[in-house]
């Protein structure tokens, strides 16, 4: 008879996705499970990488990987090819991966499959192997609801069999409690061209109909960040916040180095002064917004950290000379670096609020550390996030982009952050859920509740 349970835990291949699983993966361990951490083999290399020098994991988590069929980085930064590859290679490889595990000894037989909800897939080659399941969501739970009223939706003549909007102009309101969507924020109207939102689109329905056959769905959040969204899905199970702190640990799963310098900047800094901006690990703004969002950091006369993170040599090549020129001239007041201790960052007296790009885990990040945001989302789920952010908790602000350019101008940069540092309001609100959310966490907080009873089921 097995010692302990094995529990194999699946992400996406991306950063928001594997920070989080990795996290719940520490959190499971303390509980006396083995964990094996299947990722791709780009991924498993970077996530290696990165670990190298600290952060070293304990040895219950075994970081395995399986091939998604992609070569190069061109086309696992093409969302269509890497959804097409993953749904054609991966779910193969998994199910060899299972068998070579099951076969080697008894005590090694995996005994639960948690899955990203975002790779439905997996959850069905556990299904058919016979294995217990379960789906993690590392977004808002409103982005699962929105997948769940799809068939509504097309009933209802919002949108079309394939996802393409039908009405235009009339937002789509689910309980107060949540953000008042518009059809053009959907979480698939918000990726790449139409081609790419389709493949979004169809992925999201299959996913948030096979999540339904897992045995438990969980995400990183909270009862009292998105009551709305609980209510009309109660089999949601909310154990977040995910973050190391609650675990004194240091968060693992980066992808690139943490520069550690930035948190001595930082104890340089007076209490509540500095601006926080990083862009998560996907987003990436056009030359002259960067300029913009430059001149506009140095009008505030604030300090600030800028995560800056370039993705290709060409990128990196065409910005070196501005960024060269740009950091001698900020040094007094700012700090550059490629990659940051994020969640250190936040933790920090010093940072006075973030400017981010309202990923999922950013979002609750800064909330959980009573930082206010301002917000710059992108692509996918980030508008619904900004809703959260802005219209529903009311712990930061949006900016208004310039007609004619379509950006965010240096003027309105310094507005918005003079605006949501000139009054306590934000901070206090900030504050406010912080406390809320943390004693989630805390012995006998619902999260607590939710977290102890999951594992309980997995240990049966
Ligand atoms: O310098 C940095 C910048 C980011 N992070 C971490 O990287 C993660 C970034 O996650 P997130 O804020 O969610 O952004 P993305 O990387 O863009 O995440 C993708 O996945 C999220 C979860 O599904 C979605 O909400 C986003 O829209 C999607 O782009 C967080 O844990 C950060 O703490 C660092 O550690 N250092």
């Amino acid at each position: 008879m097995a010692t302990t349970q094995h529990i194999l835990i699946i992400p996406f291949p991306a950063q928001g996705h594997v920070i989080p699983l990795m996290e719940l993966a520490n959190c499971l361990v303390k509980y006396n499970l083995r964990i094996t951490f299947v990722n791709t083999e780009n991924t498993h290399k970077r996530v290696l990488n990165a670990l190298a020098d600290k952060d070293l994991l304990d040895d219950r988590i075994r970081l395995v990987s399986i091939p998604n069929g992609l070569e190069s980085e061109e086309e696992r930064k093409n969302l269509e090819k890497l959804l097409e590859a993953i749904f054609r290679v991966m779910p193969g490889k998994l199910e060899e991966l299972i068998k070579e595990i099951n076969g080697s000894d008894e005590e090694e037989r995996i005994t639960c499959v948690i899955a990203d909800q975002s790779l439905g897939w997996a959850l069905e080659v556990a299904e058919k192997m016979g294995i217990r399941r379960v789906a993690f969501l590392p977004a808002a739970a409103a982005c699962l609801v929105l997948g769940f009223r799809i068939p509504s939706l097309i009933d209802d003549g919002v949108i079309n069999k394939d996802g393409t909007l039908i009405k235009k102009n009339q937002p789509l309101q689910f309980p107060p409690t949540m953000p008042l969507m518009n059809a053009s924020d959907f979480v698939w109207t918000r990726v790449g061209n139409m081609a790419a939102q389709k493949i979004m689109f169809e992925a999201m329905v299959q996913n948030s109909r096979v999540a339904k056959l897992a045995d438990w769905m969980i995400c990183n959040s909270t009862y009292d960040l998105e009551p709305g969204a609980f209510d009309l899905a109660p089999e949601i199970k909310p154990i977040g916040p995910l973050l190391a702190s609650n675990r004194l640990g240091n968060s693992a799963g980066h992808f690139w180095h943490q520069d550690s310098t930035c948190l001595s900047w930082l104890d340089k800094q007076p209490n509540g002064s500095v601006i926080y901006v990083a862009f998560g690990s996907i987003t990436t703004f056009s030359k002259p917004q960067y300029e913009e969002l430059a001149h506009g950091l140095e009008l505030t006369d604030r300090p600030f950290l800028w995560v800056w993170r370039q993705d290709s040599t060409d990128e990196a090549e065409s910005n070196a000379t501005y960024l060269e020129e740009f950091q001698q001239r900020i040094a007094r007041k700012g700090k550059m670096v490629f990659w940051a201790p994020q969640q250190k960052v936040l933790s920090h007296p010093s940072i006075a609020c973030f400017m981010s790009h309202c990923g999922w885990n950013s979002t609750v990040e800064s909330i959980s550390n009573g930082v206010p945001i301002l917000c710059c989302p992108h692509s996918a789920d980030q508008f619904i996030n900004q809703s959260y952010i802005c219209d529903i908790w009311k712990v930061g602000l949006g900016f208004e982009r310039d007609d004619a350019s379509g950006m965010i101008t240096h003027a309105e940069i310094k507005n918005k952050v003079d605006e949501l540092l000139g009054t306590m309001t934000y901070k206090e609100r900030a504050l406010h859920l912080k406390e809320m959310m943390m004693s989630s966490v805390r012995k006998g907080g619902s999260s607590e509740k939710n977290f102890t009873d999951f594992v309980k089921w997995i240990k049966t």
